[in-house]
């Protein structure tokens, strides 16, 4: 069993507006000692995933499962909960000031966090440690710095002192959410290089919640690409970044220019995220896909494991072809004949596969019942509705 298994998670937050569907029926799992990168443009849900899993989305209407070393999360009492954050999982932020309190010296903090979740360590013992784990993380005369407050240390060192908290308790799981993304780029790269080294050290399992692949290019063992408050694609690191199959994952490399792919014709994707009050019928993304076909718009796909990669963990969430893998010539024919013969009609859901017809069975064909009848935008099914039922059957795929 992993050390984390989340299966189905949605999460909603009533608002004067209407509801937000943040979260829509995500599942992963992280490993001990692994490493899941987590990303998305702003608002994909990522950081409401992982902040529910907390105990710290006070107000929001929570469902699914999230055990972590077979307790479940998500039914767990304030009190559990408190004990768990910070001993047992430990969170990094983009903004230090949210874990280290201005007005109190740097040690101080992280000495009071491991006496409140260790009583019986005496207040020089836990002082010692504090010191030694500022040390660990490359403050210098760890000792003198100690002393001081937050705002006397710069961006970089707040951000080395919220790791030494994170780590102090020596938790099983580090969950960071943006931990670089304040920070310029050398610096960013030493953090990285930092937790990289640490992650090893201690044997941590890790998430890693980003906007940019270029963060996790050389650390996250497995990816979980968000959109619209859902997985858009799951996978083993390599696969994700040299064969991707959803058009948004390829998206996000070939806007980011430290990706493995794509560094040389950034191209950000055009069109701006959804509204997750008011969700678009079929595929969350088609209103931003080059390749959109007729049935993008009115099915939802759901998690499929994609063909021809030896990464079984590969799922994609897109109605092209699930052997239509990366970025080179031959994948892009396969995607725009799929395109040109699915944009005239809409098709059952076997054969707008384009010839993966082992698939289907996990497919959700219901829009149209299968008969390939011209299904237009008026008379598709509630995009809101119809979408979280399609996701609770097939979202539960290999992480
Ligand atoms: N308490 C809340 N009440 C209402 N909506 C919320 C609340 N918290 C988050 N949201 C909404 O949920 C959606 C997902 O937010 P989330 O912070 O998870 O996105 P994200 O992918 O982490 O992006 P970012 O990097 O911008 O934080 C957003 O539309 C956000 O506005």
């Amino acid at each position: 069993m992993s050390l984390l298994e989340v299966t189905d998670l949605r999460v909603s937050f009533s608002t004067p507006d209407g509801v937000v569907r943040a979260v829509r029926g995500v599942s992963f799992e992280v490993d001990r000692g692994r490493t899941l990168g987590i990303v998305g443009e702003s608002g994909s849900g990522k950081s409401v995933s992982t902040q529910t899993l907390m105990g710290l989305t006070p107000g929001a209407t929570v469902s699914g499962r999230a055990l972590f070393e077979g307790a479940d999360l998500l039914t767990a009492g304030e009190r559990r909960m408190r004990r768990i954050r910070g001993a047992e999982i430990g969170m990094i932020f983009q903004d230090p000031l949210s874990s280290l309190h201005p007005l109190y010296r740097v040690g101080r903090q992280i000495e009071e966090m491991i006496r409140a979740h260790e009583p019986d360590t005496g207040r020089d013992a836990a002082r010692r440690r504090a010191v030694e784990m500022l040390g660990t993380v490359g403050i210098p005369q760890p000792a003198r710095r100690a002393e001081e407050y937050p705002h006397q240390f710069s961006g970089g060192m707040r951000q080395r002192a919220m790791i030494a908290m994170a780590l102090a308790l020596n938790p099983k799981l580090i969950i960071a959410d943006e931990p670089t993304t304040a920070l310029d780029a050398t610096v960013q790269a030493q953090i990285l290089d930092l937790m990289r080294r640490l992650q090893r050290e201690y044997d941590t399992a890790l998430i890693m919640i980003t906007h940019d692949l270029g963060v996790i290019a050389d650390m996250a063992d497995d990816v979980l690409v968000m959109y619209g408050g859902k997985a858009a694609e799951k996978a083993r690191r390599r696969p994700l970044y040299y064969r991707p199959h959803h058009p948004y994952t390829k998206g996000l490399l070939q806007s980011t220019p430290s990706a493995a792919a794509g560094a040389d014709r950034l191209r950000p994707i055009p069109g701006q995220p959804p509204s997750l009050i008011d969700i678009p019928s079929g595929c969350v993304f088609h209103p931003r896909c080059e390749y959109v076909m007729d049935r993008c718009v009115t099915d939802e796909p759901v998690l499929d494991p994609v063909t021809g990669d030896d990464d079984p963990t590969h799922v994609s969430a897109c109605w092209l072809p699930l052997e239509a893998l990366g970025l080179g010539e031959d994948a892009e024919r396969l995607r725009r004949r799929a395109v040109e013969e699915g944009r005239v009609r809409a098709r059952p859901a076997a054969a707008a596969r384009g010839g993966a017809p082992e698939a289907s069975g996990a497919v959700d064909a219901t829009a149209d019942g299968g008969d390939g009848g011209d299904t237009g935008a008026a008379d598709r099914d509630g995009p809101a509705e119809g979408e979280d039922d399609g996701g609770t059957r097939g979202d539960g795929g290999a992480a």
